[in-house]
């Protein structure tokens, strides 16, 4: 929308908190899309007005959002979990949803060149990192479990980003950073030796919500959001199977809640539909082929509500 956006424009509206750049970005776009929150994000302005619910987006740095949804400023928003930790608001925001995308892990590093074969080898050496809190943390346990003194502890660094880059350029031993395939790490010459945390995207509200009013949309656009993952996740499998084999077979794919059976012309025959995990699908129909179902039919979700 091309007017200026002030307070008053605000007013009464959900604030939505979406990260403004870099790896969640775009498939927070196509989520917003799934979920129809229509909106046009006019000359990179960070806020915009929702097109058809009274919700505003506000564009932020990931990083930026838990503490934004923990202290109430906004009210909904998008994030990776990692970062939650990092910004140590795990009591003060909710997570609602795992999201299924931004899958990460928050490792320990080190030169496949050096010497260094485990997190003790690390104690009392210089890290890199931009998770200066989760690597802090982690380190001080091991400092402490070692009894290192004063002058004698690991130092943390903090760098805004290109990490791995650190021990190359002789800033640091090792670095803790995030993984994912594991080709950042390959090309710096790195390799892990220990793992901090899992991380995925998920969607988060305050603990403490400061309006009421704003509790039924934050249902629906869970409610919708959890739609649209629940679509990319399962298919929908449906076939025939002699009554004598129902239950093996579904005990194949029980489905969420159950299967539907429906009866068919031949008495001796039943139709089932089930959703299964798409990561399933492949294994189900084997096995399904093997106990003698036929017809098998698999269809992929638009939406659903589950
Ligand atoms: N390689 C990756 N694979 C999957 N998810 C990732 C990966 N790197 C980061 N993420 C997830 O995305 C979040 C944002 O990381 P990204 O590197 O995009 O941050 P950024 O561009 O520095 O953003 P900002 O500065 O806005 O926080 C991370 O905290 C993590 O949850
Ligand atoms: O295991 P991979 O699939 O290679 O992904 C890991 C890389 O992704 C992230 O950085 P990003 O590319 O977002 O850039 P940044 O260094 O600027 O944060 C992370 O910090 C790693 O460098």
């Amino acid at each position: 929308m091309s007017m200026p956006l002030d307070e008053t424009t605000l007013d009464g509206r959900l604030l939505f908190a979406i990260p403004k750049k870099g790896r969640l970005h775009e498939k927070c776009l196509e989520l917003l899309n799934g979920a129809d929150i229509q909106f046009r994000r006019h000359n990179r302005l960070d806020v915009c007005l929702v097109l058809n619910h009274p919700i505003a987006l506000v564009f932020l740095p990931a990083s930026d959002i838990p503490s934004f949804v923990g202290k109430g400023n906004v009210d909904l928003g998008i994030t990776g979990h990692d970062v939650i930790l990092e910004a140590q608001m795990e009591n003060h925001v909710t997570e609602t949803l795992r999201l299924g995308f931004g899958k990460c892990a928050l490792q320990v590093q080190v030169p496949d060149s050096g010497s260094i074969q485990n997190v003790d080898d690390l104690a009392g050496k210089r890290i890199v990192t931009s998770f200066e809190v989760l690597a802090g943390n982690y380190f001080k346990e091991i400092d402490a479990r070692l009894g290192r003194l004063d002058g004698e502890r690991t130092t943390i660094e903090y760098v805004g980003g290109s990490v791995e880059a650190a021990c190359a350029l002789g800033l640091a031993d090792g670095i803790v950073d995030l993984v994912e395939s594991g080709e950042t790490m390959r090309a710096a010459g790195l390799h892990a030796i220990a793992t901090l945390l899992q991380s995925e995207a998920v969607l988060i509200k305050s603990s403490v919500p400061k309006h009421a009013h704003l509790t039924p949309l934050i249902a629906m656009i869970t409610s919708r959001i959890a739609g649209v993952i629940a679509a990319r996740k399962y298919v929908v499998c449906e076939y025939n199977v002699r009554r004598a084999d129902l239950s093996a077979a579904t005990a194949i794919t029980p489905g969420r809640r159950a299967p539907t059976i429906s009866p068919l012309e031949d008495v001796e025959w039943v139709a089932v539909s089930s959703m299964v995990e798409k990561a399933r699908m492949a294994d189900a129909m084997d096995r399904l082929v093997e106990i003698g179902a036929e017809d098998i039919l698999i269809f992929n979700l638009d939406n659903c509500r589950v």
